[in-house]
């Protein structure tokens, strides 16, 4: 043998593996390309491998509204491995809601499930099935029900205190106030104190932890979820985010074992008190022997993480968007400080109770949640083949409900782009529905919470919330940009299309009522 037959043997070795290695793959990639879903469907031209993803922009939401423009109200997308059906007019989305409720009545997994070790406990992503169907009916009988919102009213006052004397002492020290970490905090607090009854920021280490832990899983998951577009390539996990997001996962689930054992302590001795909080009730329905369904430890973990995943983010962004579009559109917010004067006055800080009559505030948050949904994007998956919109939508596909492009639909909307509250008031010129300012989703041009079974349990703890913080800072302060330019409020990149920059002003105290 000569010397290039030494070198042949390595090479040829090589080259076999290669092959050996990538069978699998690119026959997966072949599957994949030729076995779509959805073919009879429209849809850009593909790429290999990548699909679609050189059409989509830093804002997936935008993106996919721009595609819909020019492809049509349901269309086949398909970013790298991963292939979803994306649904973007009001028509197509009240056909999936409300004709075929039933049949798109569950989430699909996401690359983060297998990490997950509450999987199987998951609410949120759950399959429709007895497990969802039970835990739903809780929420929407008792824990997150409109009466232990009222039982908890003065948690949400408290906090709305603590909001406002937080932004005043930046007022008096005449610094620049983030006040997007003072939402965040505020919907925090709210939802940790109806939730285990501890607080974050400073003074309760537990509830700050917790806080920690779950911007770390949700931040992990996202990038995981990311992996879905990898396909058979998702091994490729070199920065190890699967094993960082157990890590994360185990941290929580140590604290919260410790809190669930220091309520249930409480239990024992009666020292609940007379009002209970969301993990007494859980603990509560974990003992009766006669509920429908047996919970187990687990679930109640994976129900509570959920419940932080899926409210605080979403209702601080709504907030920050809320008061940047005020911010910069002088003529709304005047109007609104006029009305919350002229009704509240400048004694007392705005309340609960006068919210039926403040129709510019409440017209002020519809309308945000017009233009900046915190869920832009809605992910259902079908369990049967049917036919949406004429076309064929087979079992197990993954649908996403453009809520964003439903909401900025020019067949629907005056002027879509527009921040106008107006639009929602009762003498509106621009009719948006039956109900006027109904946001639960019986209107299928206004879906900011969803709609159907699926629709967010949370929606009216999310509005109580929001009205709270916005009358109060609209109420007791003027505010200047760091500039004295307008704000910049373009929505930052990903799945969410939250506000891309920390909102920071300059507060100067008007009225300080107590
Ligand atoms: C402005 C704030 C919020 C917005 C815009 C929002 C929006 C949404 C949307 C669009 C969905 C999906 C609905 C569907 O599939 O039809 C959802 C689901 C959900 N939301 Fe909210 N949400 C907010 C606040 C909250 C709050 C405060 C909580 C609880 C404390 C919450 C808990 C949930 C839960 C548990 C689900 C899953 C429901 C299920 O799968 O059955 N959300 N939310």
């Amino acid at each position: 043998m000569g010397a290039t037959d030494n070198l042949y043997h390595p090479f040829f070795f090589l080259c076999l593996s290669t092959v050996l290695l990538a069978y699998p793959l690119v026959k997966a990639l072949v599957k994949h390309l030729r076995g779509g879903r959805v073919e009879s469907l429209p849809s850009p031209p593909t790429l290999p491998v990548i699909g679609h993803l050189h059409l989509i922009g830093k804002v997936l939401p935008k993106s996919f509204q721009a595609l819909a423009q020019k492809y049509g109200p349901l269309m086949r997308i398909q970013l790298g491995f991963s292939t979803c059906v994306v649904a973007s007019s009001e028509a197509v989305a009240k056909e999936i809601f409300k004709a075929q409720d039933l049949n798109f009545s569950s989430r699909p997994e996401f690359g983060s499930s297998e990490h997950f070790i509450y999987r199987g406990s998951r609410f949120v992503t759950a399959q429709y099935g007895d497990y969802w169907r039970f835990m739903k009916k809780l929420s929407m009988t008792r824990l997150l029900s409109v009466p232990q919102l009222r039982l908890f009213a003065d948690v949400i006052d408290d906090e709305k205190v603590r909001l406002v004397n937080s932004v005043a002492g930046r007022a008096a020290q005449g610094s620049l106030c983030d006040l997007s970490r003072a939402l965040t905090t505020m919907t925090n607090n709210t939802i940790c104190r109806m939730v285990m009854s501890t607080r974050c920021s400073g003074t309760d280490a537990d509830a700050d932890e917790i806080e920690g832990l779950v911007k770390t899983c949700l931040q992990l998951a996202g990038r995981l979820s990311v992996g879905d577009i990898l396909g058979p390539f998702k091994f490729l996990d070199f920065s190890g985010t699967g094993k960082k997001l157990v890590g994360a996962l185990t941290k929580y689930d140590r604290l919260v074992e410790r809190i669930i054992k220091e309520h249930e302590e409480k239990a024992l001795k009666n020292e609940t008190g007379a009002r209970m909080d969301v993990l007494d009730i859980l603990l509560e329905t974990y003992n009766d022997p006669n509920a429908e369904l047996q919970l187990s430890k687990k679930d109640i973990k994976s129900f509570l993480l959920d419940i932080f995943f899926a409210g605080t983010d979403t209702t601080s962004a709504a907030m920050q968007w809320a008061m940047g579009e005020l911010m910069n559109n002088p003529t709304a917010l005047h109007k609104l400080r006029h009305e919350i004067d002229t009704v509240v006055g400048s004694s007392r800080l705005v309340m609960d109770s006068d919210v039926p009559n403040l129709p510019y505030l409440r017209a002020v948050i519809r309308e945000t949640l017009r233009l900046h949904p915190s869920a832009p994007l809605i992910i259902r998956e079908c369990a049967e083949d049917c036919t949406v919109d004429g076309h064929l939508v087979k079992s197990k596909t993954r649908v996403l409900v453009n809520v964003y492009a439903v909401m900025r639909d020019p067949e629907s909307w005056t002027n879509p782009d527009e921040f106008a509250p107006e639009r929602f008031m009762e003498e509106s010129e621009e009719k948006i529905g039956e109900h006027q300012m109904e946001f639960k989703g019986q209107n299928f041009r206004y879906l900011p919470f969803g709609s159907g079974r699926r629709g967010c349990p949370g929606a009216s703890l999310a509005m109580v919330m929001m009205h709270a913080a916005v009358g109060a800072l609209v109420q007791c302060f003027d505010w200047r940009s760091k500039d004295g330019e307008k704000l910049d409020l373009s929505p930052g990149p990903g799945f969410a299309a939250e506000i891309g920059q920390p909102l920071e002003c300059y507060p100067v105290t008007r009225i300080r009522p107590f």
